[in-house]
């Protein structure tokens, strides 16, 4: 039993997970190509070895489900090369179905054998999912009727993905004896080990294209004072430069327009009044006429790309003071080899330095690549918004809901 807070989540350990039907919630969400749909990454995907190898040792007919981006963007693909990847992993044939909760798969769930592995189509593919509700309201969701049924047991090892209030993450708890997995498991034990609140200076180094999410979780390390600083990149960068009445020139208001990001900057600006420690990039690289070039943030007249090389500087030695570090979402647009410096460079420095360092986010994980880690002081986590939040002390709703699950309260 994990207890955290006020919750005590069920491991596999006190689950009797033998020879039964169990549906296992993973989050394989990974970096894709968008001109090929192809993996560029794969390192989510190794990380369920644990969990699904013990289930299958155990006789167990495993159903994996997971998301893949989100519907509208270009890694909003299905999940038929995971299952490839998966397979060559776990050295078992990870069947893929194609299909969430249609009659196909239904189907081939019902005539699975000891020891067989499928992996059912992306589950975002289902409208339901999208919507973040309570668990009592996903408990009736189609999804969640259709499937359970089907099973005897359901597993959440999606760490990464334990922020979001979707059907496939706090539905299935509420109706079928539930556990955490043992990547879950793992994540819980080595942050309580390594994130000290009491240590100090603690250096967030924030990046990405999730803004929306990064505001939710600046203003949570704000108002909880978790952060002496708070070094930006990427389009969370560009938000506070505007919020700071910064011009960041046409194009990339744009950008933010387009993206629905200059809405924020509201919330940007009372984060800065409220004092938040919030340090923006003094140079960026951009993107101008095909050419890449570097520009001061107060005369920029090309597309941002990437952090400057006089911000990786600046930002790298607060980095070396840092007695711990956590670093979530890229610098840069590091999809293009070109831009991928400022995230590489300063993933390096933290890595050399003393402090204890915390890597979060599938873009920053891909950064890191195979480099060799010193496992007593770095972790290199498979969540993102999940991780920085519960770090902040939120309630992720998945690990509540494998709680109640627990409690054998139906809400
Ligand atoms: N300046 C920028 N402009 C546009 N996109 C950016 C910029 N910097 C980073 N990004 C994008 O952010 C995405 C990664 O963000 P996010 O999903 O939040 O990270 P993670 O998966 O690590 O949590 C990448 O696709 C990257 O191209
Ligand atoms: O990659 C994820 O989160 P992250 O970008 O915070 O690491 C998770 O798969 C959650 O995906 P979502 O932010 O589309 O819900």
């Amino acid at each position: 039993m994990i207890k955290i807070n006020d919750l005590a989540i069920p491991t596999l350990d006190d689950v009797d997970f033998s020879a039964k039907k169990v549906l296992v919630r993973i989050d394989v969400n990974s970096p894709i190509d968008p001109k090929t749909g192809k993996l560029l990454d794969d390192s989510r995907l190794r990380a369920y070895n644990t969990t699904i190898k013990e289930l299958v040792q155990r006789g167990n007919s495993v159903v994996l489900i997971s998301h893949q981006g989100r519907p509208g963007d270009d890694d909003f693909v299905s999940l038929r090369e995971h299952a490839e990847v998966l397979s060559k992993y776990l050295e078992v044939n990870v069947e893929f179905v194609e299909d969430v909760m249609g009659p196909y798969a239904r189907e081939r769930i019902k005539k699975m054998g000891k020891g067989e592995v499928i992996l059912l189509d992306n589950v975002r593919l289902v409208s339901e999912e999208l919507i973040e509700a309570s668990p009592a309201q996903h408990a009736k969701s189609y999804l969640v009727r259709r499937l359970s049924p089907l099973f005897d047991g359901y597993v959440n090892d999606a760490f990464a993905t334990a922020h979001r209030s979707q059907a496939s993450l706090v539905g299935f708890p509420i109706v079928l004896k539930s556990s955490a997995g043992r990547l879950m498991e793992r994540e819980i034990f080595a942050l309580a080990k390594i994130f000290n609140p009491e240590d100090y200076p603690k250096v967030f180094v924030l990046g990405g294209g999730k803004v929306l999410d990064s505001v939710r979780i600046i203003e949570n390390l704000v108002k909880k004072r978790m952060a002496d600083r708070i070094l930006t990149g990427g389009l969370i960068a560009e938000l506070f430069a505007v919020a700071k009445g910064l011009d960041i020139g046409k194009e990339n208001m744009k950008v933010l327009e387009k993206l629905g990001i200059l809405s924020l900057v509201p919330r940007a600006r009372k984060i800065l009044l409220a004092g938040g420690p919030i340090e923006i990039p003094v140079d960026f690289k951009v993107e101008k006429d095909g050419n890449v070039i570097e520009e001061p943030v107060n005369r920029i007249t090309g597309v941002i790309k990437d952090i400057g090389s006089t911000t990786v500087g600046i930002y790298s030695s607060f980095i070396k003071e840092a007695k711990v570090i956590v670093m979530r979402g890229p610098m840069g647009v590091i999809e293009d080899e070109r831009f991928r410096e400022g995230s590489k460079k300063l993933l390096e420095d933290a890595l050399e330095s003393p402090g204890y360092l915390i890597i979060g986010g599938g873009h920053m994980i891909s950064v890191l690549g195979n480099a060799n880690v010193n496992s007593s002081k770095v972790h290199v986590s498979t969540g993102g918004g999940a991780l920085l939040l519960f770090l902040a002390g939120e309630k992720l709703p998945a690990l509540e809901a494998l709680s109640i699950s627990s409690s054998g309260m139906k809400v």
